[in-house]
Formats: C-alpha cells, sequence, structure tokens
C-alpha cells in the first residue's frame, strides 16, 4: 500500500512532496488506472516530442467514455489518426498570415474592456477581475472564432456567457460524475449510451446548434469571403461529398467544424482570462514592473495602435505573460497515454498507462526556477539557466500536441495589457494572500480577485 493523495494538502503540494521521497517519476493509481507522474525534463521530452507516436493520445479519466460524440471530434480531446488529420489541417488557420487579420478584432474589445476599467476608476470602484477579463476572453474568442460581437463586457447575461461559464464550471454534478466514472469504469459505457457526458449537455447543445446556425447562414448566404474568422477559415477547407477520398485526406465535415468551434471556446476562454487576472494581480503587487511595462509600450508603440507584428517587439511585456504563466499555469498539467508497451526510466511500461506533466510543479520547482514564489519578469530575459530548458516552462504543453492557439493567446494578452495600460493603472488588489483552487479544469483563484485602479494622469 502507498501513498493516499490528501485532498486538504493540494495536489501541487502533494506531488511536490512526493517527488522529494520518490524521485521524478512518481507511479500512481488515478482509482484503477496506472498512471506515471512526470517531472524530469529529459523524460518530459521523451514522451512529448522523441517518442511522441506512442504518447500522442490524452490519458482522460473514464476513457473518453465521458465526453459526448461532438467534443471527442475536436481536435483536444480526439484521437489516432483522427487527432492527425485535424490537427494538419487546422494548423494553417493559425498561421501569421492569418492571425493578423484577427487584430482587428482584438482592438476593438480590448478598447472596450480598458474603458470599462476607466469608468470603474472613475467611478472609484474596485473591477472584479474574473468578470472584466472572462467577458472580455469570451467575447475575444467569440469574435475571431465566428465573427460574432458578443459584447457581453457590457451585458454579461448574454447567452453565449452564460453557456460558455456552465459549459466549464467543475461544480459537484461534474466531480460526481467523474468520481463514479473512476470508481466503477464500465458505468461509463452506459453513461455514453444514455449521452450523459462530462459536460452538460444543455451547454453542448447550446453551442452545437448555434454554430450550426452560422455555418448554414455562411453557406445560404455566401457572406464567408467578407470575414476572416476561424469558423470560415476552417469552412474553406470544408470536404466535398466525395466518398472515394482515402480517410488521412480526408476534410473537416460541418459536424467536424462545429467541434472545432465548441474547442475553440473551451481551450480559449477561461485559459485567457486565468492568465489576465493574475498578471493584473501580479501588476499591483508589484508597481515597479507595472510602470516598467508602460515605459515599454510608450516608447516601443507610442500611440501606435497595436499589431500583431509591432507587439512582438514587446519584450519585457512578454517575460511579464511568461513570468505569470510559470507562477500561475491555466492548464496545470498535461496528460499523456500510452498506445502500446514503450519503456520510459529503464522499466516497461504497458500500453493504456497514463502520464501526468505538472506544468504548476515544474514552474515553481526552486531547481529549475530560484526563489519560485517571487514574481521576477527578468529571469525570461537573462540568459540563464532558468530559460535553457524549455521543458521546465510548459505553460502552452510541448511538442506536436502543443496548444495550437499559443500566438492567439500571447497576442491577445499584449494587446489588452497595451490598451489597458495606456490609460489605467491598478493600485493594489485583494486578497492579501492568494489561495489558489486546483480542482477546476482552468487554474483560478480561490476567492474573487478585486483590482483597485486609476486613471493615468
Ligand atoms: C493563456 C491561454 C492559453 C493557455 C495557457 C493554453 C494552454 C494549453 C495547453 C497546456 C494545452 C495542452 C497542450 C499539450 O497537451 O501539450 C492546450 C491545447 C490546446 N489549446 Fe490552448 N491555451 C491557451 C489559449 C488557447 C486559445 C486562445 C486557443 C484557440 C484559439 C487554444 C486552443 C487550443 C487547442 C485547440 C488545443 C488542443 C491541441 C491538440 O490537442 O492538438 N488555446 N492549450
Amino acid at each position: 500500500m502507498g501513498e493516499m493523495y490528501d485532498p486538504k494538502t493540494g495536489t501541487t503540494k502533494c506531488i511536490a512532496a512526493w517527488q522529494q521521497r520518490y524521485g521524478r517519476v512518481i507511479p500512481i493509481f488515478c482509482f484503477w488506472d496506472p498512471v506515471l507522474i512526470v517531472t524530469d525534463p529529459a523524460i518530459v521530452r521523451e514522451i512529448t516530442v522523441k517518442n511522441f507516436n506512442t504518447w500522442a493520445d490524452r490519458y482522460l479519466l473514464g476513457h473518453g467514455d465521458m465526453e459526448q460524440q461532438i467534443i471527442k471530434k475536436g481536435v483536444f480531446f480526439a484521437e489516432g489518426a483522427s487527432w492527425k488529420r485535424i490537427r494538419r489541417i487546422m494548423t494553417p488557420t493559425f498561421s501569421s498570415t492569418k492571425l493578423k487579420q484577427l487584430t482587428y478584432h482584438i482592438n476593438l474589445t480590448s478598447g472596450r474592456l480598458a474603458q470599462k476599467l476607466r469608468d470603474l476608476a472613475v467611478a472609484g470602484r474596485p473591477a472584479n477581475a474574473k468578470n472584466c477579463f472572462g467577458a472580455f476572453a469570451l467575447d475575444v474568442i467569440c469574435g475571431t472564432a465566428f465573427g460574432l460581437d458578443t459584447n457581453s463586457l457590457q451585458n454579461r447575461d448574454v447567452p453565449f456567457m452564460k453557456h460558455a461559464q456552465s459549459l466549464l464550471s467543475f461544480d459537484r454534478y461534474v466531480q460526481m460524475r467523474l468520481t463514479i466514472v473512476g470508481l466503477f469504469p464500465w458505468i461509463g459505457k452506459i453513461f455514453q449510451m444514455f449521452n450523459i457526458g462530462f459536460f452538460k449537455n444543455r451547454d453542448v447543445c447550446f453551442f452545437k446548434e448555434n454554430i450550426m446556425a452560422l455555418i448554414k447562414d455562411r453557406k445560404e448566404n455566401d457572406t464567408g469571403h467578407k470575414v476572416a474568422d476561424f469558423l470560415q477559415l476552417l469552412l474553406n477547407a470544408e470536404a466535398s461529398d466525395e466518398e472515394d477520398i482515402k480517410e488521412e485526406e480526408r476534410k473537416l465535415t460541418t459536424e467536424e467544424i462545429t467541434a472545432q468551434g465548441i474547442i475553440f471556446i473551451m481551450a480559449g476562454y477561461e485559459t485567457s482570462s486565468s492568465l489576465l487576472q493574475f498578471l493584473s494581480y501580479e501588476l499591483a503587487r508589484n508597481q515597479e514592473v507595472q510602470e516598467k511595462l508602460a515605459q515599454e509600450i510608450q516608447s516601443a508603440l507610442g500611440e501606435t495602435e497595436p499589431t500583431y507584428y509591432n507587439v512582438k517587439t514587446l519584450k519585457y511585456m512578454e517575460a511579464v505573460i511568461n513570468e505569470t504563466l510559470r507562477m500561475y499555469p491555466p492548464v496545470v498539467s498535461l496528460t499523456r497515454q500510452a498506445e502500446v508497451d514503450t519503456v520510459i526510466n529503464g522499466r516497461t511500461v504497458p500500453a493504456g498507462t497514463g502520464v501526468l506533466i505538472p506544468v504548476a510543479n515544474l514552474g515553481r520547482d526552486p531547481e529549475f526556477f530560484p526563489d519560485p514564489h517571487v514574481f521576477r519578469p527578468e529571469r525570461f530575459l537573462e540568459k540563464s539557466k532558468e530559460n535553457a530548458s524549455p521543458l521546465t516552462f510548459l505553460p502552452f504543453g510541448y511538442g506536436p500536441r502543443a496548444c495550437i492557439g499559443l500566438r492567439v493567446a500571447m497576442m491577445e494578452a499584449k494587446i489588452a495589457l497595451v490598451h489597458i495600460l495606456r490609460i489605467v493603472r491598478v493600485t493594489s488588489a485583494t486578497p492579501e494572500h492568494l489561495e489558489l483552487e486546483e480542482y477546476t479544469g482552468v487554474l483560478v483563484p480561490k476567492d474573487p480577485i478585486q483590482l483597485n485602479l486609476q486613471v493615468v494622469p
């Protein structure tokens, strides 16, 4: 009998303690499943890159029985040859040429966000970071993915906002299903027969119906050529009715395009919101960092509108974002599953074994990042041991299965910061002691962050 996971201690602390005792490859059981927790950079490389073909799929509790059919067609959850095909078709959608066409919408939404924060500063009211950055991130994803102007920054009751929040909420209902399927794996198949999934059907259906209606509208009214959002780019690569085409050459069907639309909301909403919440909190606590950032924006851009290219020159800003992602990675761990028997650390690992790479532990490991609890963006600028290995800093994952939206997320955060810091400063923030909620899908603060703001004179 080994050690038990103690929910009171929290996942990150538990893993850190196990690592002290057992080293950087820790075998555990996740309910009945054998899983290895890996914090050794060389083995992380082995799994995510060198031996990628063996480890291409994600390890999912419930082994895929808990995701609705349409969700499983999304690139995040897809497996094997199907994932390969979808990812290959989607990759050009995220090229620099395509991404620079999205800046119009990101600038529009960032301008609104900055204005909202300014209004709160003028009114002497604190900003609820989750509400402001959550609405911002959702508006960005709805605009860039579907060409929709949801403006949930002004109107929090928009159905897209309600369903997105509910879709991603890791409430008791979801936790209960996960525990039941963890303890009694055969129930997963029964849940599947009754279409009971990990995500709530009403939210999945809402997004499915709305995205399909958008696709229908684009096709009927031939408005596609006027827009350059992700949906249109995928529609341009839509499958024809040819039946005799080889599986790996098949393009995306309407249902598959719809599935990618849902995945964009899942992957791009809470993650970007989480990043901006923690970043603004750290700016409040590190005023010198905030001033340096504002100065960089002024000297590099003046009053020019931010673009895909000019925000790339903001190196200090990039370091501030990276330092936030190191301390508060929105996705706290990566998972993979062995397709066939393989060898790790000199030991044979049977097919089906899961791997968990705890991104949050790697980022706070003093061996890789000295004084890990100190917010110090400079560590990402200096040529040092700290940024020597990309395998210790994994907020966007690594290898062929890494985040496809990395450049969108970085551009979005940078453009938002340019607009915000041109007109307001974060003077202080609560809570005094930030506790992290580790059981949700995405890392969030336990208590909502409130930001006190001041208008730039
Ligand atoms: C701060 C923001 C974001 C963070 C921290 C983040 C992080 C991640 C991580 C850690 C993964 C798993 C990578 C792996 O397993 O190696 C991932 C996958 C993914 N992300 Fe992001 N992400 C962010 C924003 C976005 C955005 C804005 C989009 C879409 C526009 C997006 C789309 C995706 C997709 C589609 C996948 C699945 C890729 C695959 O399985 O092939 N992400 N993301």
